[in-house]
Parts: C-alpha cells; sequence; structure tokens
C-alpha cells in the first residue's frame, strides 16, 4: 500500500513521501498560477481549478488568494462562491454541494495527528517526521458557512444549513438548520 493508499484510508502516513510531495509541488505552481491572475480572467482561471480539482461544477467561483494541499481530493458543486483567503486542506476528500457560499478564512482540515508527541514524532538516523492521519469532509447543498469558521476531519454539513461566522465546527450537522460556537451547535430548524 503507498502512502498516498494509506492517507485516503485514513491511516497514519508520512506526508513527506515522494509521491505526495510531487503532487503538494504540482498544487503549488497552479495555486501560485491562480493567485497571480486578473480576475477578468475567467478562461483562464477555470483553466486552472479543472485541473487543480477533482470536480469543479459550472459557475464555481473561487476568490484569491485560495490555498489548498493537493486540490486533487477537492469537489465542488455548481455555483458555489469560495470567498477570499480560504484553506482547504485536502489530504482527503472535500466534497461541497451546489449553491454554497464560503465566507472569508474558512478553514477545511481533513488532517489530524496522534496527540501523545512520541506517537506524533518518528526521529531515526536520517530524519525526523510525523505522522498524519485523515477523515473526509462532506458539505450538502445550499450551504453556507459563516467568516473564520473551522470544520474538522471527519465532519459532514447536511443540505440548507447555515453556519455562524467563527464557529468551530467539531460535530457533524444535520440538515436544514441554523448552527453557529465554540463547538459549533444547532440553534434553531430552518424550515
Ligand atoms: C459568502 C460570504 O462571504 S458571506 C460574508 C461573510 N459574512 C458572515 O460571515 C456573516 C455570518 N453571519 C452570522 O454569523 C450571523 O450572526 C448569523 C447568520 C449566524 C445569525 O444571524 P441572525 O439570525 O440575524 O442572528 P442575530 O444577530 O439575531 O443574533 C442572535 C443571537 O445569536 C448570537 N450570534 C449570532 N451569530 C453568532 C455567531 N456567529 N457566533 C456566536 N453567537 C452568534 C448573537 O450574539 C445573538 O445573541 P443574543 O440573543 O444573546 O443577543
Amino acid at each position: 500500500m503507498t502512502e498516498k493508499d494509506k492517507m485516503l484510508n485514513g491511516e497514519n502516513y508520512n506526508s513527506r513521501d515522494s509521491e505526495l510531495l510531487r503532487m503538494y509541488h504540482k498544487a503549488r505552481k497552479l495555486l501560485k498560477e491562480y493567485n497571480n491572475l486578473d480576475s477578468e480572467l475567467t478562461k483562464e482561471r477555470d483553466r486552472i481549478l479543472n485541473h487543480l480539482f477533482e470536480f469543479k461544477g459550472k459557475g464555481v467561483w473561487i476568490e484569491t488568494p485560495f490555498f489548498c494541499d493537493y486540490g486533487e481530493n477537492i469537489s465542488i458543486g455548481e455555483n458555489t462562491f469560495v470567498n477570499t483567503n480560504c484553506m482547504f486542506l485536502d489530504n482527503n476528500k472535500i466534497s461541497i454541494g451546489k449553491n454554497g457560499l464560503i465566507a472569508p478564512y474558512v478553514q477545511i482540515y481533513t488532517a489530524s495527528h496522534p496527540l501523545k508527541a512520541s506517537d506524533r514524532i518518528i526521529e531515526n538516523r536520517n530524519e525526523t517526521r510525523y505522522l498524519t492521519s485523515t477523515k473526509p469532509v462532506t458539505i450538502g447543498d445550499n450551504v453556507w458557512i459563516g467568516g473564520n469558521s473551522v470544520i474538522f476531519p471527519g465532519i459532514t454539513i447536511g443540505n440548507n444549513v447555515t453556519i455562524g461566522a467563527g464557529s468551530i465546527v467539531t460535530k457533524s450537522i444535520p440538515d436544514n438548520v441554523l448552527a453557529y460556537g465554540n463547538p459549533c451547535e444547532v440553534k434553531k430548524e430552518l424550515k
């Protein structure tokens, strides 16, 4: 099993593996190009995002600067808008549905590390490295995520959800609700 397979399977893996580093550098090049493009160059922006992401629906707009680890684990449904300075750490799949609104500085994390330093840090004669494991993040259709929110590994957010600004989403959120806070909790149903 490759380190990439382990990464996508949620097992501990070495993020400095050569295949993963190649993916990382490819994404860095595409992001550098994307983040420096003039906003009216829409065809060029689409070309880069189609190359970067696993899937991008029609009408997706990603403000710059945008940051991600690999890009190839990200799917974004049609008409979803991602505002400036978002960070999607796609060490596992990040799937966002259609008609989403993602406010500035939203961070979506799929990666985590062992809690105990002695489990986290692997030292040998040649190098010191860290163990990482991942879980996917799934966000439904018609979801608005307020600015500065952080979505944790393994979270599912349902359809037609609003997440208030500054939320730390540590547990999954069902369909049709308003939720906010640290930790993020359901405040009311939106029927
Ligand atoms: C795609 C884009 O770029 S969007 C642009 C970026 N904009 C944003 O990120 C704004 C996000 N909006 C919010 O967070 C809003 O507060 C919402 C949508 C969650 C709620 O709005 P409203 O329903 O109008 O809530 P309202 O202002 O009446 O507040 C109700 C209560 O919840 C509290 N509250 C509201 N939002 C939050 C929040 N994000 N975190 C903590 N508490 C909150 C209020 O302080 C208030 O408390 P009180 O009853 O003790 O006085």
